[in-house]
């Protein structure tokens, strides 16, 4: 089997407590599989400006450029979110190296699992059967055009540009992605007053033709943010911007019950980054209550896009049976005391018992101190 050199760029606050779970059952499906993996880990992020001066020193990009998938954890850290002067943020990291890598896609899946359904704020006859999944463009619009901000500091703007080219790609992803489920394209837009999601709708239009079984249609943001609520089932997949797309995937995340389930890839031509969707969430950090699912479904998403289905396969039953079994952190069920190692343990153990049962009770042994092979 191959060797898959995996990229490891843990991060700030929560990030590297997740990631350090979702590589324990990296390790188990690897052993499960006879793949072969090879981590390196590198600095991004808050601490890297610590230990460097730079969010994504030289180092950090090149061992991501030559890897073949980079796992990604959180980045972000109180001392720069509440000072508006800092000039070097953590969060440039992450913005530099999505650019870097061409990471033109960010593809964030959403569904209601039946046994949660009682656990989202959102009415379970409103959010139940949700499946969809938003392709958010990654690498143009506001957050990467023209900025400026006075000396006086009395006055500032963002640009957000955007190039048919820039749109191409992502929408062809969107209508190919919809061709393989229900067949419809959502595009979340504001064509009533931006030239560019005009642009957008004109490409989205042109593309669409070349796809006359799927269905394409169109919904202001303002509107979208509501209909995500009253009535998530209607959408398969949504294209969007930039910024809308980080916007109405976090909303959407309230449909499955947590932030803390919602995994992403984020696709280029040459490399692809896996990344769950939420930040570095300062408060939890070390205090182990951090659900570990975002990222531990993010690495399933990083093994299909490697080929490595039945890993992908397996990790995504293994999460979803400890959903079913309510083996969740806090964030799911106010009444678990799971702390984010024993979700994970208890996920890596239902791989084991699903496909190698020798190891399975090897790994009993692990949980309770006596044998350390993981
Ligand atoms: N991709 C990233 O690295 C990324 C994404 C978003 C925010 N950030 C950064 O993270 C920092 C904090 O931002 P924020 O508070 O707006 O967003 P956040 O996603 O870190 O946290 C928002 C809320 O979501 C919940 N949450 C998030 N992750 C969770 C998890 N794994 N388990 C359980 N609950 C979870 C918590 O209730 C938390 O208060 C900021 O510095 C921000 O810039 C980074
Ligand atoms: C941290 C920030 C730059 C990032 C974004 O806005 O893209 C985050 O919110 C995300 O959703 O990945
Ligand atoms: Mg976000």
């Amino acid at each position: 089997m191959k060797t898959h050199k995996i990229a490891v760029l843990s991060g700030d606050g929560i990030g590297p407590e997740v990631v350090s779970e979702t590589i324990k059952v990296l390790k188990v499906v690897e052993q499960i599989f006879k793949y072969n993996f090879e981590f390196e880990e590198a600095l991004i992020g808050a601490i890297a400006i610590d230990e460097t001066g730079n969010p994504l020193p030289d180092a950090t990009l090149q061992l991501c450029k030559d890897a073949d998938a980079v796992l990604f954890g959180s980045i972000g850290d109180p001392k720069y979110d509440n000072n508006p002067n800092a000039k070097v943020r953590p969060e440039q990291g992450l913005l530099k190296l999505r650019k870097e890598l061409g990471l033109f896609a960010n593809i964030r899946p959403i569904k209601a699992y039946e046994s949660l359904l009682g656990k989202s704020p959102l009415k379970r006859s409103h959010i139940e059967e949700t499946d969809m999944v938003i392709f958010r463009e990654l690498i143009n619009g506001i957050y990467f055009g023209e900025k400026f901000t006075s000396e006086d500091g009395t006055h500032a703007y963002d640009t957000c540009s955007y190039h048919r080219k820039d749109i191409e790609e992502i929408t062809h992803l969107a209508f190919q992605e919809a061709m393989k489920r229900r067949k419809k394209v959502m595009l979340v837009d504001k064509a009533n007053v931006l030239d560019t999601s005009r642009l957008w709708r004109k490409v989205a239009m042109d593309i669409s033709q070349e796809y006359p079984e799927v269905e394409l249609d169109f919904l202001f943001v303002d509107n979208a943010a509501m209909q995500l609520i009253i009535n998530p089932k209607q959408f398969d997949v949504i294209l969007t911007e930039n910024m809308f797309g980080d916007i109405i995937s976090d909303e959407g995340s309230v449909i499955g019950g947590s932030i803390g389930l919602l995994p992403s890839a984020s696709i280029g031509t040459e490399n692809a980054l896996f990344e769950p969707i939420h930040g570095s969430y300062p408060q939890a950090e070390g205090k182990g209550i951090a659900n570990p699912m975002a990222s531990i479904l993010s690495a399933a998403m990083m093994l299909r896009y490697l080929g490595l289905e039945d890993g992908a396969k397996a990790i995504e039953n293994a999460v979803e049976n400890a959903i079913n079994n309510l083996i969740v952190t806090s964030d799911l069920d106010e009444t678990s005391d799971y702390s984010t190692s024993v979700v994970a343990n208890y996920i890596a153990k239902i791989l084991l018992s699903d496909h190698d049962h020798h190891s399975y009770f090897n790994f009993e042994n692990v949980l309770m101190g006596k044998s350390t092979i993981i």
